[in-house]
């Protein structure tokens, strides 16, 4: 391919007398993954300025270099413009294409991996070769291939999305995080359906307060999502009404779920042994649904998938029997284990407050006895959630174990403090293991133990190194 062919006159300014006429042989944003013919990104960022890793770019073979007006570029075609993450996003999209036909894509703070996952698993039961991109990886009902993020840097992406296409996918969810979306990791492609979740305290060491957090998750559906496409609304979130406003400024069809939904309206949600019975009124129409999952939470990712689904033109009614067939999603109130006393052990992924208390209220109306809870909170990330989620804990469970996240490059024992801050009478655990342990050992017949946090994770980060470690085996073993 040629550069030409992937660069319109009026996307850039180029520097006098740049010839176009060069072959492009893929696309980089890290100076150490560029090879000659590359077409190089350098963008500022969070802790490094990729401008600095131009002419180490430029010496490897790149052939143009997609950067601000003010960077120097020598010895390559400048391709200049203010805003150099969404132009590189434009381009390689163009170089990666073709795409599934079919992509949706959700934002929110809590839902984002479940959502994903149960709209591919819709897609499957009704007949069409679906994947989902997001914290679980790339996913197809064959294979599943970890990318390290939610939202994969934009040449992943992209590129991932073109491998999808080539084996024959044809529809496509993926998460679009407010980090990805505030670095234009998923632009260029078209998006026909943008869902969003709820939003709640998360990642503000990174965006500095809500409003920003929240303005960097209305990318989605002003820039990323089609001008044609539909806005699927969880309407029973604090922003949600913000949220439709936006979408319905820029002319979305707007699709709103929930109990103040209007296009999904759940008018009843009652709690069975194994899961639920939700009452769900379209178009004037009652529907019974059976959803083989617990918990408000789970009731309401399941929703918001059956709605991008019939926002792509899917029967109803089809759609919303087979939410009686969707299988539990990977560390969702995934059941580890059932303890030797007879106490059920439930791993989450819940690493927010709000995301603790949809967790604690989902295993509120299964347990007899007392609800154990055992989470703490990840190093490098957000400190400010730390004694909110303690406080989240101390009020709804009845017995609270602090014990260690991911630490990452903090020292466990002041994650463990701050979070403690916030939940007074909790025990405090150092050790996930020890304290997986405890909590297992102390749950009696009646009793229900939440472990939560890490989910489906498969390693524990601890200083730079990621030692193994499965909530799920490790609840095993201590049961054993
Ligand atoms: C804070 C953040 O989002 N960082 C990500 C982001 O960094 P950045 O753009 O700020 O980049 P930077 O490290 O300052 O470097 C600037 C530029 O120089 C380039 N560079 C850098 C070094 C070098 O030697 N050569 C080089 O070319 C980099 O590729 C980059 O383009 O782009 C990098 C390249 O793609 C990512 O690796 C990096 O993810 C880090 C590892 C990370 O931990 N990200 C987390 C916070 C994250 O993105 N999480 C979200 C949300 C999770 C959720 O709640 O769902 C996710 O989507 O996973
Ligand atoms: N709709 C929801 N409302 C409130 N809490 C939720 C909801 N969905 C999920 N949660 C909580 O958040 C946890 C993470 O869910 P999920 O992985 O689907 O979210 P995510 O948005 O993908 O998270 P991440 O930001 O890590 O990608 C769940 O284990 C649960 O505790
Ligand atoms: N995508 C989220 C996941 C958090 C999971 C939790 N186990 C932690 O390490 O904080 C993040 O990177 O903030
Ligand atoms: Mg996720």
């Amino acid at each position: 391919m040629r550069l030409g062919s992937l660069i319109e006159e009026q996307d850039a300014k180029l520097g006098a007398g740049a010839s176009l006429d060069v072959p492009v042989s893929g696309f980089a944003i890290d100076n150490r993954k560029v090879a000659p013919g590359t077409v190089f990104g350098a963008f500022q960022g969070a802790r490094m300025n990729g401008e600095d890793f131009i002419p180490a770019a430029v010496q490897a073979g790149a052939v143009a270099v997609v950067a601000r007006p003010e960077a120097r570029v020598e010895g390559a075609i400048h391709i200049a413009h203010d805003n150099p993450r969404r132009l590189f996003a434009q381009l390689a999209a163009r170089y990666f294409a073709p795409f599934p036909e079919m992509t949706v894509a959700v934002t929110g703070t809590n839902g984002k991996t479940s959502t994903v996952e149960l709209t591919r698993q819709l897609w499957r039961m009704l007949g069409h070769h679906s994947a989902s991109i997001g914290t679980l990886g790339v996913t197809t009902s064959v294979d599943q291939v970890s990318t390290g993020l939610t939202t994969p840097d934009i040449v992943t992406f992209l590129s991932n999305m073109s491998g999808l296409k080539r084996e024959g996918i044809t529809h496509a969810a993926f998460e679009a995080s407010s980090h990805g979306l505030a670095q234009y990791r998923t632009e260029g492609l078209p998006v026909s359906a943008a869902a969003f979740t709820n939003l709640s305290r998360d990642h503000l060491d990174y965006h500095g307060d809500m409003d920003s957090y929240f303005e960097a998750k209305m990318r989605l559906f002003d820039g990323v999502v089609a001008p044609d496409g539909a806005a699927v609304v969880w309407a029973d979130d604090e922003w949600s009404d913000k949220v439709i406003r936006r979408a319905t400024k820029r002319g979305l069809r707007v699709l709103s779920v929930g109990v103040q939904g209007q296009a999904l309206r759940l008018a009843n949600r009652t709690p069975t042994q194994l899961g639920q019975t939700l009452e769900v009124e379209v178009e004037g129409k009652p529907y019974k649904v059976s959803l083989p999952l617990i918990g408000a939470y789970q009731a309401a990712n399941a929703l918001t998938a059956a709605a991008l689904v019939i926002a792509g033109g899917e029967d109803v009614g089809k759609v919303l029997e087979l939410l009686g067939r969707v299988q539990p999603v990977r560390g969702r109130l995934e059941r580890a284990v059932i303890t030797r006393a007879g106490a059920p052990v439930y791993v989450d992924y819940a690493h927010t407050p709000d995301g603790l208390r949809a967790a604690i209220e989902a295993l509120r109306p299964h347990t007899k006895g007392r609800l154990i809870t055992l989470f703490g909170a990840g190093g490098d990330r957000d400190a400010g959630k730390r004694p909110q989620m303690g406080k989240v804990a101390a009020d709804l469970a009845d017995h609270v174990i602090v014990t260690d996240d991911n630490p990452r490059s903090e020292e466990p024992s002041s994650i463990r403090a701050a979070v403690m801050a916030g939940a007074p009478g909790a025990e405090e655990i150092g050790g996930r293991r020890a304290a997986i342990a405890a909590a297992i050992a102390q749950a009696g017949a009646d009793d229900i133990v939440l472990l939560a946090g890490k989910g489906h994770e498969q390693g524990q980060i601890i200083g730079d190194r990621v030692l193994p470690f499965d909530d799920v085996t490790v609840a095993r073993e201590c049961a054993g």
